[in-house]
């Protein structure tokens, strides 16, 4: 039971430093119980001052609300701001004397926090431990106190703001606050917050199932308590005054209210806010308790109702009967009566505690019953004082240096622990961005990576490819080139059998014929030769070399017609033959046996075996054999061949012929042999050549070898006419390739021009020969020596040199039989010094370097100077040179062959290879 309100006492008013002293407001009973301690003036307006030789733990402050419904209030501020005066309807007052009072019409809740709360929230900073609760009936104003409302925040906002930021901060609902009592305390704290409900006489945590993912009706933990404390209690913590604040007013919506007839809202359960600031053992309790009430005031009606009225009432009831006990120094208080007075032990014992009541009433006439009520509770409350033991002057000094050493260690240990944080904070950051940065990289790297390798797989299958498609390109370049050399040696075997059958036939003939001597000689040697071919010679030649005998009503020449030599672009036309041209061009050495007794013409034709080339050559053919027919005609109108020629160089010539057949040894060292060829050219008389053509006529060898009775000044030194020998690509004339040799025999040219006028057939003759010049572009090389004896004219290539040219003099030296002329040097005579060119660079100066024969563009004169050193004595037409051996071994020769002797020869098969 509430004690009954005292009456109040005439007498003189309370001095505005505090009535206690003039009106000492007790109750009767509380009279000789309670010790009123002597208070200063300065101790009961600062309250919690502390008196000589006792404490006053509990400092009362008296919060009136504004008046809600019109009418007067029925209280006023007396005693200087410190006593509540309490007029009754029959005119009479009490006043109520307390550590201070607040009306909230004239001082919002942040002035009463800033005059009143915030200097306990300085102590806990440091180590102090307070409990600020308020008391009062239903809807006097205790909810809006501690927690506020919209527009300004309550006590348990402001006081998280001042502990964790040290107040000189500004966020959330407790950034509202201004002034120079604003200033910081310092660095903020870090603080564990546990938010309990006390209700039914239960304890609830209202942390549990507050989380962010914790759902909306979540049931509340229900708490023991051990001891003086709620067992297994959930905190918050953190140093960020806004997050807390935000959890605290998440979780203050948790309490549970009820509407009643003295407030819409009304907090049906004590809520207890602990903060505690482990750093420095400092502890701050908010106690939001449930108004005390009259049921039926409330309206409360029911059973429910009416216990859990009857619950709050019992914790606001042991709540007074602790604080009746402490004041009246009781042996036992009653703490353990309710759960509420169990957890404010501490509050009330621990010495250094101390508790901030704050009596919110309401100035509405019509609850004074229960604001006299509330305000004789606060005077109770404020009566406890707690016995402090004797300090002598030497402790109390010492007492106080180290507690202000402490706190200023304090200080500065908050501080350098706020220090640290934020310098954690920035280093997670950066920890943070560094992570994403590397993050990031390692992405590029990985892109990077994978187009890498993409590019590499792409250039890898790529230079396959092509490696591929080259190999498969030469492959069946090769196999093409194979099949055609296989198919060329094929065409040569049979060729060559072909040939084989034809000596065969041509021996048969002749063994039937009336020169059988002859004809086993000549015919019996080159089956012979053909015979000693090797299959390998056979194979890798590349021409199709033929020889062909016949028989017929033409003069008695030998004709060796020799392989195509378009590729030096020269075609000679040679006259007084009559020899069958096979070939494409015809070169012929021509050689009258005129002795012969026979119409037999010896004819070896060397023809390439591509059909290609058969076509082409067919022109040239023609051509071929229109000069030989008018070279026959010439000699027939003109009986040209009058005389053989001597018998030296009939021999000679034979020889030559014996040669290609590969039987010159045979010939040189058997002279005493009456050969059937011996007989033949030894009876000219004969010769059929001579029938035809006539003593005293002019021969067509006369004319090709030189008239040496028309210029006898002019040919003086040539000793032995030079035979018309072309030397084409051939085994024997290998040895005289590239260069084309003919003689050119000015005046036989003459001699054709002057004949011109009587026969037709002459004017074709020399049409046709200049033609040929013109169309091969040969050069004319005229002999002479140094002592200006002309020896000869020769014709060449254009590109000939010095050592084509003397291939070409030493064979007609030797064709002339005076091997003492072998020995000579070429005069440059376009040089200035007119020096002999050296052996060795005769291979490097071309015909073109020769001074011009009489100024004409492709006439050269080429001086010799006769040595003394002996040639060496070479024969042109050894047997080793006429093996019949097409295989070309000087590359130098080899580009002027056929392009079927270029193709099969090694260097074309190495590029092929290549
Ligand atoms: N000082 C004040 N200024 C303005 N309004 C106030 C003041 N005090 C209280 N009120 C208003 O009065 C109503 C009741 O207040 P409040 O809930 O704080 O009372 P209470 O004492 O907590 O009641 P209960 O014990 O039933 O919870 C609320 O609407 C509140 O806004």
């Amino acid at each position: 039971m509430a004690p009954p309100t005292p009456s109040p006492r005439p007498g003189p008013p309370p001095t505005p430093q505090g009535g206690s002293l003039a009106t000492p407001l007790r109750t009767p009973a509380s009279k000789h119980r309670l010790h009123f301690p002597a208070t200063t003036p300065k101790n009961a307006h600062h309250g919690g001052g502390v008196g000589a030789a006792t404490e006053h733990p509990v400092e009362v402050i008296g919060r009136i609300r504004n008046l809600s419904s019109g009418g007067a209030s029925a209280l006023e501020i007396a005693g200087g701001g410190t006593a509540v005066r309490v007029r009754g309807d029959a005119g009479g007052c009490r006043d109520f004397t307390l550590d201070g009072v607040s009306v909230s019409e004239e001082e919002d809740l942040e002035g009463f926090y800033r005059r009143f709360v915030r200097s306990r929230i300085e102590g806990v900073r440091v180590g102090a431990k307070c409990t600020v609760m308020v008391y009062g009936p239903t809807g006097s104003g205790k909810s809006h106190t501690m927690f506020g409302c919209a527009k300004q925040p309550g006590i348990v906002y402001r006081a998280l703001r001042d502990l964790l930021e040290g107040g000189g901060g500004g966020e959330g609902e407790g950034s509202a606050g201004g002034g120079e009592d604003d200033a910081g305390f310092g660095a903020g704290l870090f603080v564990q917050v546990a938010v309990l409900e006390i209700y039914n006489e239960e304890i609830y945590d209202l942390l549990v199932g507050s989380g962010a993912n914790a759902k909306g009706n979540a049931p509340k933990a229900r708490l023991e308590v051990m001891g003086k404390k709620a067992k297994n209690a959930t905190y918050l913590s953190g140093n960020e005054a806004g997050k807390i604040s935000r959890e605290v007013a998440k979780v203050e919506k948790r309490r549970i209210v009820k509407s009643t007839l003295c407030n819409d809202r009304s907090s049906r359960s004590h809520c207890m806010i602990i903060l505690d600031v482990p750093s420095v053992g400092g502890r701050l309790m908010l106690v939001d308790m449930a108004g005390s009430e009259n049921i039926e005031a409330a309206g409360q009606t029911g059973f429910e109702a009416k216990m859990q009225t009857a619950k709050i009432n019992q914790g606001n009831t042991a709540l007074k009967r602790v604080v009746e006990s402490i004041a009246n120094g009781d042996s036992h208080v009653p703490f353990r009566d309710s759960k509420l007075t169990m957890l404010l032990q501490d509050s009330f014992e621990d010495d250094k505690s101390k508790i901030l009541m704050i009596l919110c009433a309401s100035p509405d006439p019509k609850e004074l019953h229960k604001t006299v009520s509330t305000l004789e509770y606060g005077a109770k409350a404020k009566c406890i004082i707690r016995a402090a033991h004797a300090a002598t002057p030497r402790d109390k000094i010492s007492s106080e240096e180290s507690s202000t050493m402490l706190n200023s260690r304090i200080v500065a240990m908050n501080q350098f622990i706020y220090k640290l944080q934020k310098e954690n904070k920035l280093r997670e950051k950066e920890r943070n961005e560094a992570q994403n940065l590397l993050r990031l990289k390692e992405e590029e790297l990985t892109q990077v990576r994978a187009k890498l390798k993409l590019i590499e797989g792409q250039e890898k299958a790529a230079k396959e490819e092509e490696i591929n498609s080259k190999v498969m390109e030469k492959t069946q370049t090769l196999r093409s080139e194979l099949t055609k050399m296989e198919e060329a040696m094929l065409r040569q075997q049979e060729e060559l059998t072909a040939l084989k059958q034809r000596l065969q036939e041509v021996e048969h003939e002749k063994a039937d014929a009336r020169q059988p001597v002859q004809q086993d000689f000549i015919g019996g040697r080159l089956l012979a030769r053909l015979s000693e071919m090797p299959a390998g010679l056979d194979q890798s030649m590349s021409m199709v070399m033929s020889m062909e005998l016949d028989t017929g009503d033409q003069p008695q020449d030998v004709k060796v017609i020799k392989e195509d030599t378009r590729q030096q672009g020269h075609i000679w036309n040679h006259t007084g033959t009559a020899g069958v041209c096979t070939g494409a061009v015809v070169q012929e050495d021509d050689v009258r046996l005129s002795g012969y007794p026979e119409k037999f013409v010896l004819s070896t034709v060397f023809e390439e075996g591509d059909e290609e080339d058969a076509e082409r050559d067919s022109g040239l053919e023609e051509v071929c054999k229109e000069v030989v027919q008018e070279s026959f005609k010439v000699d027939t109108t003109q009986h040209a061949l009058a005389e053989p020629d001597d018998p030296a160089t009939r021999k000679h010539r034979i020889e030559n012929i014996f040669r290609l057949c590969g039987n010159h040894r045979e010939v040189a060292k058997k002279p005493k042999v009456q050969s059937p060829t011996k007989e033949v050219f030894a009876d000219e008389n004969r010769s059929p050549a001579k029938h035809l053509f006539g003593e005293e006529s002019k021969s067509a060898a006369k004319q090709a070898y030189g008239n040496e009775n028309r210029e006898p000044l002019a040919w003086g030194a040539l000793e032995t006419p030079m035979c018309d020998v072309k030397v084409a690509e051939s085994p024997v004339s290998s040895q005289l390739s590239p260069i084309v040799c003919q003689v050119v025999d000015e005046p036989l040219s003459e001699q054709l021009k002057s004949c011109s006028t009587v026969e037709d057939s002459d004017q074709n003759k020399e049409n046709s020969f200049a033609g040929h010049k013109e169309q091969d572009g040969l050069l004319e090389v005229y002999i002479k020596w140094e002592s200006g004896n002309l020896i000869q004219g020769l014709k060449l290539l254009q590109n000939s040199c010095l050592s084509d040219l003397r291939k070409l003099i030493e064979a007609h030296f030797e064709e002339a039989g005076g091997k003492e002329q072998h020995q000579f040097t070429f005069l440059l005579l376009r040089d200035p010094s007119g020096a002999p060119v050296s052996r060795e660079k005769e291979a490097s100066v071309q015909i073109s370097q020769l001074p011009h024969w009489n100024n004409q563009p492709d006439s050269y004169l080429a001086c010799l100077r006769a040595a003394k050193k002996p040639a060496v004595d070479h024969m042109p037409f050894s047997p080793l040179d006429s093996k019949l051996n097409s295989v070309v071994k000087d590359t130098h020769l080899a580009g002027v062959l056929s392009p079927k002797v270029n193709q099969m020869s090694p260097n074309y098969i190495r590029e092929l290879r290549a």
